[in-house]
């Protein structure tokens, strides 16, 4: 982050979120929506007793001190030096971030993800994710391709954009038949528009676009229509899809997730079919690469991109990053002030990259004073509630 040499202005690192603010969305995570999500999965899941004790164990120490990774986990090193000075603290006391990250990598623990046993690579979100892709919303998404597939190249993909950077809103309505529509209703709610400057990035260069993919379903359905109208339009000619190695905040996609979603549009009637078919030729034909790096999974910040990662993304002409999570570890989980330019808070990333995030958590970056003073008079929630979205890019 920012640190400016000389002897009056030293620009301080904003603070990190913690979850120890009384009423604060963080707190609500940690100590409404992590049981939540407990009680979810052994509903959902037919978890032998041995596990659900694992899970009871984890749920009771949620409003307690953070437990340690057992030193057989596969992992127990990372976490170990992870963890250093978190363990044995109460879980609200320590980064928002980390914190999440942890509770999602012990859940894995209690369910036997990474263990020898039966229950070895079931994640335990799919039925979650499952129910998205059979829902009838999905099928009208579906149906909707047709329009966006004959539209005007530059229609296409401004239609692509949208859906895709709305993919993760809870009432998601892609408005795909019409794409010259889809900006109208929501100019309202986007706090920033830069997709401009990536059109002129994609445009400039056929060099590789590269998408940090954020949740399974709908929203990884938008974001394969959109990487299919990039590499039918010659927008880019190669691109590369960066998933979880494993389950992760609950729906974040993996390549069984992709594996899915594919399924999924091959099996559907119209377009859809097509653009399916179209992708499965792209994989395996190297043009739609396929990734899934490990440190995707971990809670540090873009800020600790490891070498390889790093080489490989600084050969971007883009690299999209989704949703809100990412966004977080984008520009740092932190009390940014919210009219900080995007650029200032990702100038050390190694590419020019775009965010297409639905604000679902309290970080905000690259507001005009103007827009902000106007938001927080008239909807108090807007960081949180998933009704404001941003296209920020830095080139
Ligand atoms: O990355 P996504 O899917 O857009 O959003 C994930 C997310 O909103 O869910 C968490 C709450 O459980 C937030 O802390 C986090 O940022």
């Amino acid at each position: 982050m920012t640190e400016t040499s000389g002897p009056t202005t030293v620009a301080q690192d904003p603070a990190p979120i913690l979850s120890n603010v009384p009423g604060s969305f963080a707190e609500g995570v940690m100590l409404r929506r992590h049981p939540d999500i407990i009680a979810t999965v052994r509903r959902l899941v037919p978890y032998p007793r041995a596990v659900q004790d694992a899970l009871d164990h984890l749920l009771s120490t949620l409003d307690g001190a953070i437990p340690e990774l057992p030193a057989s986990a596969v992992d127990a090193a990372f976490w170990r030096e992870s963890a250093a000075g978190y363990v044995g603290r109460r879980w609200v006391d320590v980064p928002f971030l980390w914190a999440e990250s942890y509770f999602y990598r012990l859940l894995l623990e209690a369910t036997g993800y990474f263990g020898e046993g039966p229950w070895r690579g079931v994640d335990p979100f799919a039925p979650q994710k499952l129910a998205e892709l059979d829902s009838p919303d999905l099928d009208r998404d579906l149906s909707e391709l047709d329009g966006l597939v004959t539209a005007p190249p530059a229609e296409g993909l401004a239609a692509a954009l949208a859906a895709s950077l709305w993919g993760n809103r809870a009432d998601l309505g892609f408005r795909l038949s019409d794409p010259s529509s889809t900006g109208r209703d929501r100019v309202d709610d986007l706090i920033a528009d830069d997709s401009a400057a990536l059109w002129q990035l994609v445009e400039a260069s056929a060099g590789p676009v590269h998408l940090v993919a954020d949740n399974a379903g709908r929203e990884l359905t938008a974001d394969l229509v959109l990487i299919d109208r990039l590499l039918e339009t010659g927008r880019t000619a190669k691109a590369v899809l960066h998933l979880k190695p494993h389950p992760y905040y609950v729906s974040d996609a993996t390549t069984t997730d992709l594996l899915a979603v594919l399924r999924r549009l091959a099996a559907a009637p119209g377009a859809a079919a097509g653009i399916a078919d179209r992708l499965q030729q792209a994989i395996a034909a190297d043009r739609l690469q396929v990734r899934a790096h490990g440190f995707w999974c971990t809670p540090g910040t873009f800020h600790q991109l490891p070498r390889d990662l790093v080489d490989e993304l600084s050969a971007a002409v883009v690299v999209i990053v989704k949703g809100d999570l990412n966004y977080r570890r984008l520009v740092g989980d932190a009390h940014w002030n919210p009219t900080t330019p995007f650029a200032d808070a990702t100038g050390y990333f190694p590419a020019p990259v775009a965010a297409l995030r639905t604000l679902k958590s309290d970080v905000a970056v690259g507001a005009t004073p103007d827009r902000l003073e106007h938001l927080n008079a008239t909807v108090p929630g807007w960081r949180t509630d998933g009704t404001h979205a941003v296209v920020h890019v830095r080139t």
